[in-house]
């Protein structure tokens, strides 16, 4: 299956944080969700993607292709939504569609204004009087008008209410529909990808977690709930995180056939949400006993 962004040891260090070897690859015709809690890089990782940001060490390639040499040639193929207002604010949404036409080769102006109308955006208002949800909206069209090949999104559902969000999660769907497409977002809001995402990245603390199928996450990480009294100093160690309560406890592990050998049939299994699994890998490794006692 052909890779349309590959990450290879990429590191970045600021000042207190560092993104620290990340290596992870983005298929060709399929919606990866980009998750992680908040400060863990993912805005970071996605200016790496879009040469916004250039590493210390490690190397990015999107297309197969370098920046250093074909950024012109990548950048014609992407459509960026940034989680930020990008837009000159006191221009119209036809005056910024005027500087950004022809940039883009394949500008399609019968598609800028179907969006337009679906998002029943104005043409002729400045866009600092639009709303957080209109600036979204306007960022969407601007990168949905070009026929990109891939769409990278930082947070486009945040601030945007349950109707729109269903909305642009159907547009997102209807667009992956010629398998040509390939979109690369990143969300705090899980339940989104549900409905949406073939792949999930997940990065911690600068880290690269795990990239995996959606459906497979589950043949891994499973919630285990069981009684308090199953646990020792070394069972502790097989989960990532343990919450206890007086009548048992609840952990998460990412090595669920391996548990399931270990404690047999005195545990239960479950189907972990991304939820779960973003919330026990952010309390630690094997650092989280919460007692409810
Ligand atoms: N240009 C910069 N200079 C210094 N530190 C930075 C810079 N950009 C980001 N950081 C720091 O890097 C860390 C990761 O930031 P980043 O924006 O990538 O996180 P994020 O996962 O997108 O978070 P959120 O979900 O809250 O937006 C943060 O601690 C941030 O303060």
């Amino acid at each position: 299956m052909e890779n349309v962004i590959e990450l290879r040891n990429v590191n970045k260090a600021f000042n207190g944080f560092e993104l620290k070897d990340v290596s992870f690859s983005v298929k060709k015709g399929f919606v990866t969700g980009f998750i992680g809690g908040n400060g863990v890089g993912k805005s970071t990782t996605i200016k790496l993607i879009m040469n916004l940001l250039q590493p210390d060490h490690g190397e990015v390639s999107i297309f197969g292709l370098d920046y250093k040499k074909h950024e012109k040639e990548i950048k014609q193929r992407i459509g960026f939504v940034f989680d930020q207002n990008v837009f000159y604010e006191n221009l119209t949404l036809l005056e910024m569609r005027n500087i950004i036409k022809p940039v883009y080769r394949k500008w399609d102006d019968a598609l800028f204004h179907s969006y337009v109308e679906r998002f029943k955006l104005p043409l002729k208002k400045k866009l600092s009087t639009f709303s957080k949800g209109m600036v979204m909206k306007a960022s969407l069209t601007m990168a949905l008008s070009h026929h990109a090949e891939l769409s990278i999104m930082d947070e486009p559902t945040s601030g945007l209410d349950p109707i729109f969000r269903r909305e642009l999660l159907d547009i997102l769907h209807d667009l992956m529909q010629n398998g040509e497409r390939t979109i690369f977002f990143s969300t705090h809001i899980t339940a989104d990808l549900d409905r949406i995402a073939d792949y999930i990245t997940f990065i911690h603390n600068g880290r690269h977690i795990f990239t995996k199928e959606f459906y497979t996450i589950e043949e891994d990480y499973a919630i285990v709930k069981g009684e308090v009294g199953l646990l020792d100093r070394d069972t502790e160690k097989e989960f990532v995180g343990i919450r206890k309560f007086n009548h048992g406890f609840e952990a998460l592990t990412a090595y669920k056939q391996r548990t399931q050998n270990i404690f047999g049939d005195t545990v239960i299994l479950e189907k972990p949400t991304l939820e779960d699994i973003m919330l026990y890998t952010q309390k630690g490794i094997n650092r989280y006993v919460e007692s409810h006692t």
